[in-house]
């Protein structure tokens, strides 16, 4: 019946019918039926007068026929307004307000009807009562945006056959439709033959036909069914605000990261243990918003020691330094870390390999190491002997827990200094592209045409991420982190970091014994550390370096520290570097 409908109205628009008049049809008739089609198309903005002069009729026939019954409507009445604003019955409304109005709108007209069956519908002064109620009644009714926009849907789903034929969804049909508050969602069934990519490539069309604005339909594939998909319409942009961030939830690596919120209110979790993670987007995208993001959760574990390369001169890393083990600002620095965390790794590698173990275990003793690079393309261009030692970690650091975390503005092969290691990178957090193709790019090929339209974001920190347990193209916006809530969260966790553990602490610490044994100690090693420390430059020297330095060896080193700084003659600039 439904097919023959459709090709009836295929075959009308494409034969149009000259206009008929059809001189015996009765004026009368023809009335009837148009308002009788209108009362249909309107009967939600119909239903307060329909349901007065229903009460009108019924108090007319009530009167007549049983005129002596009004205590029964009473009862009845009161019946009814207890269930509904107390028990919810029979409509399950949820909304205390709904559950209100629908409890005064039974006790109002029922009321009246009882007003009604004893003294007749036209007494004085029912018929002014009812009609004072109607619009008392009718004004919330009418207002209400819940009800407006469930017939919003119901048009659109009545229309949706003819839609789709005009788009090139034909045979796609709405199976049911919820409103909700952010606009509605609908779940449709395709016609055989057509996937969840054909409506996904239409889209635009869809918002076209739908008269919604550019970007407010979203389509997710049924995970159960390859010809089913849910509709989303957003009306109302559920991330058009800033959302703060609410402080950092994990408290080991093995716990997920809250990067933010979908659109539907459901947080984004993402798992980093024993992954690299790239996060892609323009220029102020908010790629060091979802950094600090990440940061701030990170600094919070207590078994993930962090290092930091920023190019930027450590414009972006610099407020966490208290936190980070190391943090590289040039691109020496760069290189010297990362030809550390490799060395790192061959330890760990080496120490696993003798235990029999395939993995390394994370504990606040065994430490991960999370390696945070901010526009790794600057990297790429001013050390490119870097590229090889990321690229080592990369390959090889999952499994011995030595992870790495990249922002980059564009990661073509040549940013990422040949691709190799993007291809290692299982978390992908893709913010606003200025072009669709890096899309591609930064998630993975065919990501834009299966729906991961991240050229449409249209506010910074909004973002899609392609992860374990996130395969579907669904936005989502991250916490935005302020500058006090960096500094405070810094301050809260400098001194609850863990120390590298000593195996991977001694392979960092034996290249340079090895090139450079250490010296003997220096006649005055106290005036060697303080000179050193006055001619360190401003991030700071590292342990290792203050050892070369003044000959001593490092529990000496601490010990000084520590009196020079209670005394003010040094300070830390960032976790294990240390100036005067
Ligand atoms: N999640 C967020 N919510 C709201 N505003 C944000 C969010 N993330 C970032 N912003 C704002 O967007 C602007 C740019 O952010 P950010 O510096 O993180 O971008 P970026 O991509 O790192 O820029 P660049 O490429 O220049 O380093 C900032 O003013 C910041 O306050």
């Amino acid at each position: 019946m439904r097919a023959y409908g459709r090709r009836h109205r295929r075959w009308s628009r494409r034969n149009p019918q000259p206009l008929l008049f059809v001189p015996h049809e009765s004026l009368l008739r023809l009335a009837m039926t148009a308002i009788g089609r209108a009362l249909f198309r309107f009967r939600s903005e119909a239903a307060p007068i329909c349901a007065g002069l229903a009460l009108m009729a019924t108090g007319l026939l009530l009167h007549h026929s049983h005129r002596t019954s009004w205590p029964l409507v009473a009862l009845i009445t009161a019946g009814a307004t207890i269930a509904t604003g107390l028990r919810r019955i029979p409509w399950g409304i949820e909304r205390w307000t709904e559950r209100a109005y629908a409890a005064t709108s039974i006790a109002v007209g029922g009321g009246w009807l009882t007003a009604a069956t004893a003294l007749g519908s036209g007494h004085s002064p029912l018929p002014t009562v009812l009609v004072l109620a109607i619009i008392a009644l009718g004004v919330p009714w009418w207002a209400h945006r819940r009800r407006r926009a469930r017939v919003r849907v119901d048009r659109v789903i009545h229309a949706w056959p003819d839609l789709a034929d005009t788009i090139g969804l034909n045979g796609s049909r709405v199976m049911s439709a919820v409103v909700d508050t952010w606009g509605w969602r609908a779940r449709m069934k395709l016609r055989p033959g057509q996937s969840v990519a054909d409506v996904v490539a239409r889209v635009p069309a869809i918002e076209s036909a739908l008269g919604t604005r550019p970007g407010a339909v979203r389509v997710e594939q049924d995970p159960a069914h390859a010809g089913r998909c849910t509709m989303r319409v957003i009306a109302v942009d559920p991330h058009a605000g800033a959302i703060p961030w609410p402080g950092p939830t994990a408290r080991t690596l093995a716990d997920p990261i809250e990067l933010g919120v979908f659109e539907d209110a459901t947080s984004v979790r993402v798992p980093l243990l024993r992954r690299h993670a790239l996060i892609g987007g323009t220029t102020d995208s908010g790629k060091s918003g979802v950094l600090n993001v990440v940061l701030g959760n990170l600094v919070a574990c207590t078994d993930v020691v962090l290092w930091g390369i920023d190019l930027k001169g450590g414009m972006e890393l610099q407020p966490w330094a208290p936190c980070l083990a190391r943090l590289a600002t040039t691109p020496d620095e760069a290189a010297r870390l990362l030809a550390d965390a490799v060395a790192v790794l061959e330890a760990r590698a080496d120490a696993s390999s003798r235990g029999n173990s395939r993995v390394w275990e994370t504990t606040p003793d065994a430490p991960a190491l999370v390696i945070v690079i901010d526009e790794y393309a600057e990297l790429v261009d001013t050390a490119p002997d870097a590229v090889g030692h990321a690229e080592s970690v990369a390959r090889r650091g999952r499994a011995l827990a030595v992870d790495l975390l990249a922002a980059t503005q564009r990661p073509t092969q040549k940013a990422m200094g040949g691709g190799a290691l993007r291809s290692q990178m299982s978390v992908r957090v893709c913010l606003r592209v200025r072009e669709r193709r890096d899309v591609d790019l930064i998630l993975d090929k065919g990501m834009l045409t299966a729906g991961w339209h991240a050229h449409t974001l249209d506010a910074p920190g909004k973002f899609y991420v392609l992860a374990d347990g996130h395969n579907q193209p669904r936005r989502a916006r991250a916490y935005l982190v302020t500058d006090d809530h960096v500094r405070d969260t810094a301050a809260r966790y400098a001194d609850r970091r863990p120390e590298l553990d000593p195996l991977s602490q001694a392979a960092i610490d034996r290249p340079s014994r090895a090139l450079e044994p250490p010296k003997a100690p220096t006649a005055d090693p106290e005036s060697a550390l303080l000179s050193a420390l006055d001619e360190a430059p401003d991030g700071g020297l590292a342990i290792p370096e203050l050892i070369k330095a003044t000959g001593m060896r490092r529990t000496w080193i601490y010990d000084r520290l520590q009196a020079h700084a209670a005394a003010g003659r040094a300070r830390q600039v960032a976790r294990g570097r240390w100036k005067a």
